[in-house]
């Protein structure tokens, strides 16, 4: 067994095996520990059904760069989630990857709960839910997940399905790369050096989560991923075209329509925070499905562990006063507690901070 497996000596027969288990074993009413109160279930006159957020186009990044820094900037500030076509990833990546994942979570259990922890920071990580040991009521949701720290001289990726290695480097490389034109370009819409928020960020990090989320037999009851902000600094998220991400604004819950290939990119706490809250870190859940198994693959670009955020002070001034003062923080501890006070359904899943979990 690899040295850096994180649960060795947990019994794991008494740790829940995931959602994806439940439903290979023929499960027809969903137990309990899923169905959520009331008050924490989607209300289905507050959805706003197949809605197209903006859009953003790399390709013109090539033909007029200042409109699509505008853009973009746009985009970040009003919306906060954004969906990108003409990335330049060649669809094999993602397909390659898409097919890598399933092999992964098909898999016989016993060699998933290999892996299995609640731990973040460890280079592969396979759960369900967020943190099932604390939580009254668990998400439909089973995944993996890696760390990628800035330090990182080779992943110690999983020996099986044998073609998971190259297809996520693969991925993983070209989301990179993407994450760094995008964050040029968001530095550039702060009307900033290109390189701004690069250096804010430190040597940065990744953590890429690949969510499972197989049918569930009551729908209505359960929810995929509760409401949350992501904690990081910017997520660049692949799903397949079944549906069920919704994003906040109000009260009203935007149901987003996905289009094929592309990347459905949003502004995550951190992001936030260093732009003094002109882009906006949006609140997002997931609905599941009775009859369709959903898949989403997400890069969280965070910034190093080490770095300390708040508002880049270039940005600072008599009419834009500090929308964060005195609260700056260790990215190990990351923005959450900044923005919870403003929004009671900040969850801060992305680079693992369950812990403030308010579920
Ligand atoms: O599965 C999705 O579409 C969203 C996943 C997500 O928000 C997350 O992993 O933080
Ligand atoms: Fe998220």
């Amino acid at each position: 067994m690899p040295s850096f497996v994180a649960n060795v000596n947990q019994q794991t027969d008494v740790l829940p095996k995931g959602v994806k288990a439940l439903m290979d074993n023929g499960l027809v009413t969903i137990p309990g520990r899923y169905i959520k109160p009331p008050s924490h279930r989607a209300v289905k006159h507050l959805i706003v059904p197949g809605v197209e957020i903006p859009v953003i186009d790399m390709a013109a990044l090539e033909s007029d760069q200042e409109k699509f820094v505008q853009t973009l900037c746009k985009a970040s500030s009003e919306w906060g989630i954004f969906q990108v076509i003409n990335h330049g990833i060649p669809v094999a990546t993602m397909q390659g990857m898409v097919y890598g994942v399933l092999e992964l979570f098909d898999l016989p259990i016993e060699e998933k709960m290999k892996y299995y922890t609640e731990e973040v920071f460890v280079p592969v990580r396979y759960c369900t839910s967020m943190t099932p040991s604390q939580e009254t009521h668990m998400e439909w949701h089973d995944h993996f997940q890696h760390y990628f720290s800035n330090t990182e001289k080779e992943h110690p990726w999983p020996e099986k399905p044998a073609c998971y290695r190259r297809l996520a480097s693969s991925y993983v490389s070209s989301v990179r790369h993407l994450s760094q034109t995008l964050m040029s370009a968001l530095s550039e819409g702060l009307g900033l050096d290109s390189n701004c928020l690069a250096k804010s960020f430190g040597d940065s990090e990744m953590i890429l989560r690949s969510n499972y989320y197989p049918p569930c037999p009551n729908p209505d009851l359960a929810l995929g991923m509760n409401g949350h902000t992501d904690s990081g600094g910017l997520t660049i998220l692949f799903e397949d075209q079944v549906g069920g991400l919704q994003a906040r604004k109000g009260d009203l819950w935007y149901d987003l329509k996905p289009i094929k290939n592309a990347f459905i990119v949003n502004i995550a706490d951190q992001l936030e925070v260093l732009s003094n809250g002109k882009y906006k870190s949006i609140e997002h859940r997931v609905l599941v499905q009775p009859d369709q198994t959903r898949l989403s693959i997400v890069a969280f670009c965070n910034p190093s562990r080490d770095a300390v955020i708040g508002p880049l002070p270039e940005l600072i001034d008599e009419q834009n006063p500090d929308l964060y003062k005195g609260r700056m923080l260790h990215s190990s501890i990351l923005a959450l507690p900044l923005l919870s006070s403003f929004s009671a359904h900040v969850r801060g899943t992305a680079a693992g901070l369950e812990i403030f979990n308010i579920y």
